[in-house]
């Protein structure tokens, strides 16, 4: 097993929610703490690290970006590596992400090019979201880079696959939190109660109107609920209840036409039921906006190299936070093959670790050509 490998795994092991990423970051720092330190500076920022590579010449700075959290997913690989946290799970590939920014660190102390290098090892990518705060410390300010990338796994492609476009590539998201607040009662004397089982059931399903009947069939949305809770026992009517869930859109406009739908369903609710409604839209994320040209220039590049494959993909309805790194600096996000299976934020994903070295080598190979 080579050294890359073993840090995944390590790092597999210890998932931990946004903003506790604490065995995390002591273990990135251990590793960064062992490397030859002359040309390193590094700060830490709540339970994520930044770190300077100075350059031989250094007049530009690229910045390079790394979500380190994990998800609330109870791990079913089987692996002998498997997460040691209960009910937490590296499920959507941050283990790579760091094992291959710490890659690519090693490579450019022993190798380093003309221009510095900022590694951002960013907590709570998952949520509530950690770079839109982490780009307005001062260390990121003194740091500044020019340029700003970062990849995501993609299990869908094959190993040597790099998907991207220039342009729109994730979309913006908005969490969505709503409680159900009526009165309970004996399972037998429905009449005297307003249950919010059936209010937020009906809710659920009303919810799916709206992409099929508000938004414009030409656009694309996406709301889910991916979470429900009520009650507290088979023959009592519940009080409560709460769903959770997430909006995604290509644009700002119909984030708010669905915000205001969901306003306007939840004053009828409140009629309908006799209940009180709460909505909490939680943490929302900009849209990731790869930046024209330094993206065909990476495109150029990658269709150059030998071992990679280049897939110019279409937006996706994912969302990351990233997109607020390069709202205003230019930069770009691309997808990294990882070939499972079983697809991102499931119990069973497992990317084929082949696509750590892969990756690392062909970042080298970018940062040495650009
Ligand atoms: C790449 C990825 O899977 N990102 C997450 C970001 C979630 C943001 C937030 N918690 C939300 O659900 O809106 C995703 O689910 O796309």
């Amino acid at each position: 097993m080579n050294n890359l490998v073993k840090i995944r795994r390590d790092l597999h092991q210890i998932p931990e929610l946004g903003f506790k990423e604490f065995k995390t970051q002591a273990y990135l720092l251990e590793y960064i703490k062992s490397l030859p330190q002359e040309r390193l500076q590094w700060e830490i920022w709540k339970t994520g690290i930044f770190v300077r590579v100075k350059g031989l010449k250094g007049v530009r700075t690229i910045g390079y970006r790394a979500d380190i959290d994990g998800l609330p997913i109870k791990e079913e690989t089987g692996f002998p590596y498997s997460s040691l946290h209960e009910g937490r799970m590296h499920a959507c590939g941050h283990d790579f992400h760091m094992t291959i920014a710490l890659g690519v660190l090693t490579n450019l102390i022993n190798d380093p090019i003309d221009d510095h290098m900022l590694f951002m090892f960013q907590p709570a990518e998952e949520g509530p979201g950690g770079a839109e705060e982490m780009i307005k410390t001062e260390t990121f300010a003194k740091w500044k880079p020019d340029m700003i990338f970062g990849l995501h796994i993609a299990p869908e492609y094959p190993i040597g696959t790099v998907a991207t476009k220039p342009g729109l590539l994730f979309a913006n998201t908005s969490e969505l939190f709503i409680d159900f607040i009526g009165k309970g009662g004996h399972a037998a004397y429905p009449h005297l109660t307003n249950d919010m089982v059936v209010a937020s059931c009906q809710f659920v399903n009303q919810l799916q109107t709206i992409v099929s009947r508000n938004i414009n069939p030409m656009d694309a949305a996406v709301v889910t609920i991916g979470k429900i809770t009520g009650g507290t026992v088979q023959n009592i009517i519940a009080e409560n209840s709460r769903i959770e869930g997430t909006i995604r859109t290509l644009s700002e406009e119909s984030m708010n036409l669905i915000r205001d739908r969901i306003q306007q369903m939840a004053k009828g609710a409140e009629i309908t039921f006799n209940c009180q409604v709460k909505i909490d839209f939680g943490a929302s994320y900009t849209q990731v906006y790869n930046t024209e040209q330094v993206t065909k220039d990476f495109m150029a590049f990658v269709e150059r190299h030998s071992e990679a494959t280049l897939f110019e993909c279409k937006e996706a309805m994912t969302g990351e936070d990233f997109g607020y790194m390069i709202k205003d600096i230019p930069g770009f996000m691309f997808w990294l093959g990882v070939n499972s299976p079983y697809g991102l934020h499931h119990s069973k994903m497992n990317p084929d670790e082949r696509a750590i070295e892969f990756a690392v080598n062909l970042i080298n190979d970018y940062l040495h050509q650009a």
